[in-house]
């Protein structure tokens, strides 16, 4: 079923009533293309009252820009002799065809019957069916006969143009994604027709549009020199776009090649994807990456919008560090990868206008979630995330004027129309600027855990070395006083028997080089177990101390080497002493013990001693052992023979 708004007959009642009878009378001066002058509404001043006539000027002022913007719509298409470019908008009349089955006779009669509305300034938004243009073109420049029609809008599915010639014939042409590219006039990133106009002639022009994406209508006419100039400005400035978009793509693959940041990945995936996403809706896809294939025309905008979704939002991941600042935003932003994952497979089978529609609705919540995400990341602290910020932020009000116009809800001009181009090309310079940011700031932060890494562990080495050259020093101390026990006896302070027998090595060394005499002393005390069993043992102790001491004093004036040979067994190195200088020395110890007395607190015992002597042989006797056993052997004779006495050994040196 058809629509129709019946405007004309509107404009007729609201004529018939009076409102625009100065209009009819006194047309506004128009030019081509241009808006008409509004109505001039001096010519009755003189005749009403001041207040009245200022009241009167202001509703008419209103009346007349009504009237002249429905006069301006239906009203024939004026090529000039100075026109070259002109925007069709305000000259169309429109009719929403739902069904999409009206024919162009259909619409011809339609036309007819004054059923075409004006155009609104806005686009149409996502709508069902067609939509059919109509304006009356009178070309009044005798030098362009031709003229280049070129819907300024690539996404549009099949644009069919029909021109309706004075004797009755009727041009078709058609363009548009849903049919190869070569079908279009000129190889153009618009579909274009060219419109062969006669001077001077009315001739009805019939658009019809039809689209799953956006239904916009830009159409504009221009002469093919003016067209050309155009084109080429319009392609330098696509070519500095995309020429930034290359450099920026390229630079930081290169990047992400070097320093191997997952960041710099995303960010160039995100580029890419996004590129790909301008790159159709300029036209520049189906022109150059995929001419013969209007199906994937029809699919490739949903797509590229879903994986540059993917893109943005995995970026925003890494960049921002959701898992490690921020984890309940990185749960959504990964549930929100997940849907665009699912959407960019659906887009295979489901309807493009669906698909289409619902991934251009979700790039608003998209992007402003990762607003939402940065500055939260930014409230958290996260200095990189300002830069990040300011970089979405152009991103999402360009981003944002271009949804807009899709669906219908500001009017289309150079800064809504390019927005996402110019938001989008500060975004990434920014981005760049701050992944550069972001490397520093991790540089420094890597720098300083590693300078404060550092000092920690020379701080702990220090530690550990002061620990170690303590622990060293006790461990001297502890070596030093095990070797001291193992020298020193506990109980009587004399050589224990081991460090004797090393002592004994260098005496006898000494006394074979220097060729002097060397003589051992075997002190045994006499019935000492008897002293045990009488008074105990600490008291046999004390008076092993006491002898101990008493041998010791005695031998004072003599280099003598004292040391307890184990039990009540003592053993004396002479050095320089020969048998009979030795024995004088047994003697005397003897005597020594013999007067004195171990006094304890309720005893005094009395001591005495067996002494064995024996002049040692340094070449005969190598060892200590031959010696030791001679001099044992004098000691057993002294106690067979009655104890408290001195004998020699009869190993007597040659
Ligand atoms: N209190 C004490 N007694 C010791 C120590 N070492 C050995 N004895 C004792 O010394 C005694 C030695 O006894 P014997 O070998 O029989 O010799 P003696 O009683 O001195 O007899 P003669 O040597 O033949 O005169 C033993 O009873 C040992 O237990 C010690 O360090 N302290």
């Amino acid at each position: 079923m058809l629509r129709f708004r019946d405007a004309s007959q509107q404009r007729k009642r609201q004529c018939d009533q009076g409102l625009f009878r100065g209009t009819r009378r006194r047309p506004p001066p128009r030019l081509p293309g241009r808006p008409s002058t509004p109505w001039p509404v001096g010519a009755r001043d003189s005749c009403v009252g001041k207040p009245i006539r200022i009241l009167l000027r202001g509703w008419l002022i209103l009346l007349t820009l009504f009237a002249s913007t429905i006069a301006t719509a239906a009203s024939p298409l004026v090529l000039g002799e100075t026109t070259s470019d002109l925007p069709m908008a305000p000259h169309l009349g429109s009719l929403h065809d739902p069904s999409g089955r009206v024919s162009i006779h259909d619409a011809l009669r339609a036309q007819q019957n004054g059923s075409f509305a004006p155009l609104p300034s806005t686009a149409l938004g996502f709508r069902e069916g067609a939509f059919w243009l109509h304006t009356t073109v009178v070309n009044r420049n005798p030098d362009e006969p031709r003229w280049l029609l070129v819907q300024q809008y690539a996404l549009s599915d099949r644009v069919d143009v029909f021109l309706r010639y004075p004797d009755g014939r009727i041009e078709h042409q058609a363009s548009g994604d849903s049919l190869p590219f070569r079908a279009r006039s000129i190889p153009y990133r618009h579909p274009n027709f060219w419109l062969r106009l006669p001077h001077g002639a009315p001739v009805d022009l019939f658009v019809r549009v039809q689209s799953t994406s956006s239904m916009q209508v830009p159409l504009w006419l221009h002469t093919p020199t003016s067209f050309t100039a155009l084109s080429r400005d319009a392609q330098f400035g696509i070519g500095i776009y995309y020429g930034i978009l290359l450099a920026l793509l390229f630079y930081n693959l290169v990047l992400w090649i070097t320093l191997r940041d997952a960041s710099y990945f995303w960010y160039v995936f995100h580029i890419s994807a996004f590129g790909l996403v301008l790159f159709t809706l300029n036209g520049l896809g189906f022109e150059y990456l995929w001419p013969q294939s209007p199906d994937f025309a029809q699919k490739a905008v949903p797509l590229f919008i879903c994986l540059g979704q993917i893109g943005m939002q995995q970026f925003a991941r890494v960049f921002l560090e959701l898992r490690r600042r921020w984890p309940l935003g990185d749960r959504i932003t990964l549930v929100m990868i997940l849907f665009f994952a699912l959407l960019c497979i659906a887009t295979f089978w489901l309807p493009t206008s669906l698909s289409t529609q619902v991934a251009s609705a979700s790039v608003f919540l998209s992007i402003a979630w990762i607003a939402i995400a940065a500055i939260v990341v930014t409230a958290r602290g996260y200095k990189p995330a300002r830069l990040f910020l300011l970089a979405w932020s152009m991103l999402l009000l360009g981003t944002g004027m271009f949804a807009a116009i899709a669906f219908g809800l500001v009017p289309k001009n150079f800064i809504t129309e390019y927005g996402v181009q110019i938001g989008s090309a500060f975004e990434m310079l920014l981005l760049s600027i701050a992944l550069g940011y972001r490397y520093s700031a991790l540089r420094n932060e890597n720098e300083r855990i590693v300078r404060e890494a550092k000092m920690h562990l020379e701080h702990k080495v220090e530690l550990r070395t002061t620990e170690l050259r303590n622990a060293l020093a006790q461990l001297g101390d502890a070596h030093a006083r095990l070797r001291e026990s193992s020298q020193r006896d506990g109980l009587t302070g004399l050589h224990t028997r081991s460090h004797f027998r090393e002592i004994y090595g260098g005496l006898l060394a000494r006394a074979r080089d220097e060729g002097k005499p060397l003589s051992l002393l075997m002190i045994d005390i006499d019935h000492f177990k008897q002293i045990n069993d009488s008074h105990g043992h600490l008291v046999g102790d004390e008076c092993l101390r006491w002898a101990a001491q008493s041998i010791g004093q005695t031998l004072r004036p003599y280099s003598a080497v004292p040391a307890r040979f184990g039990g009540e067994e003592f053993i004396v190195a002479l050095p320089g002493l020969d048998l009979a200088r030795a024995q004088q020395v047994a003697t005397e110890v003897l005597a020594q013990l013999r007067g004195g007395a171990c006094r304890t607190q309720d005893h005094e015992i009395r001591i005495t001693a067996s002494i064995g002597v024996h002049e040692v042989d340094p070449t005969r006797e190598p060892g200590i052992e031959a010696a030791l056993r001679h001099a044992d052997e004098a000691l057993y004779r002294a106690k067979h023979e009655g104890r408290d006495r001195v004998r020699v050994s009869c190993a007597k040196p040659d």
